[in-house]
């Protein structure tokens, strides 16, 4: 992938402290850019201030110091042409509506007409592999199989900037794979800029064109590592050659982790919802099967048996969420099914 000499993301000075004078100093001094067209990864320690800097690019939060620039232009709120893929897939994702009108949903507010948004659902849909599962809902998917409908949805809204926070920490190991490599297709195909957070030092090297490692709490900015792997990826090869296994090295020294050449413990899955028995079944098929398998798994059961569930789960979930971001989605679907009758 080639990346141009022009900065995308440029990030100056950045600090943020919780809590007002005395509060409590998250990030310190962040300063580092990214360019158009490249793959950027974050790895620090555990709580560092990561998220602390996502909400802050992302316009999420006001930085107490520094600012941050997207293609030129000071970030004060949440720019349009910026999406963010989260860790928790089972709750940015609204149970209610299918795989597809989740897509379709950021770009309603973004003001884009029925058949466009149509037409970008099942574009990118297909590009991660879930055309099938488009009638689908996300709690009749596996969770590697909802990370893709969340990626999709990120893409759909065709971003200058894709931040993702820890996308593949809540998924098994082979998956995680499995998402990695999406990754590294879709970003290809559309020529993304992406900054990814990170806590896996393997996961940062294996992605990245860069790696930028981060101090303890509060952050900065400790290295700025290029990474000469080559667009060419594979989860095998690549991580066996002598380059990979010298950068881990390295990130791993600047960390100061010890154990880093010791195996590490696979992640452990995701915590999804009890399921009946035979959701529960279907789930673990959707596992293991490709998209269209699961999808058909999913048909077979009952339907109306499972749109009860889901409204049971959409209320309990309804309450972790922001209230009006909720309102705003039951307002949405419910004058698109008045225009469907
Ligand atoms: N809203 C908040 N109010 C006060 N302190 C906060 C708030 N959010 C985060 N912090 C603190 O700021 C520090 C950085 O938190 P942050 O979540 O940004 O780190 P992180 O690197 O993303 O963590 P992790 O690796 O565990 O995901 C932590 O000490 C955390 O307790």
């Amino acid at each position: 992938m080639k990346t141009e000499t022009k900065t995308m993301l440029e990030v100056s000075g950045l600090g943020h402290r919780y809590g007002g004078a005395n509060g409590h100093q998250a990030i310190a001094d962040l300063t580092f850019q990214v360019r158009t067209g490249e793959l950027a990864c974050i790895v620090g320690p555990s709580g560092c201030g990561k998220s602390t800097m996502l909400r802050s690019i992302s316009g999420l939060i006001k930085p107490t110091s520094g600012k941050v620039e997207l293609n030129g232009s000071p970030v004060n709120g949440v720019p349009e042409d910026l999406a963010v893929v989260f860790q928790d897939y089972s709750r940015s994702l609204f149970p209610w509506l299918s795989v597809r009108s989740n897509v379709e949903f950021p770009l309603r507010s973004r003001g884009v007409s029925k058949a466009e948004r149509r037409e970008r659902a099942d574009e990118v849909l297909e590009w991660v592999g879930l055309s099938a599962a488009a009638k689908k809902y996300p709690w009749q998917l596996s969770g590697g199989m909802q990370q893709r409908v969340s990626i999709a949805r990120a893409l759909a809204c065709r971003p200058a900037l894709l931040l993702m926070d820890e996308p593949f920490a809540s998924v098994d190991a082979q998956t995680r794979f499995e998402l990695e490599d999406l990754l590294l297709r879709v970003r290809k195909q559309f020529d993304s800029t992406v900054l990814l957070v990170t806590h896996d030092i393997d996961e940062s090297i294996y992605l990245a064109d860069r790696v930028f490692v981060l101090s303890k709490s509060p952050a900065s900015v400790v290295a700025d590592l290029e990474i000469p792997l080559g667009d060419e990826r594979d989860q095998i090869t690549t991580r066996e050659s002598e380059t990979f296994v010298h950068l881990r090295s390295e990130v791993a020294r600047l960390l100061d982790v010890r154990t880093a050449a010791a195996p590490k413990p696979a992640p452990e899955a995701a915590e999804e919802p009890e399921a009946s028995e035979p959701e529960a079944e279907a789930e673990s098929e959707a596992d293991e099967k490709p998209a269209e398998a699961a999808a058909d798994a999913a048909a077979e059961s009952d339907v109306d048996e499972q749109k009860a569930d889901a409204d049971e789960k959409s209320a309990d979930d309804a309450e972790k969420s922001t209230a009006k971001q909720w309102a705003e989605a039951e307002q949405a679907e419910a004058a698109e099914t008045a225009k469907r009758n």
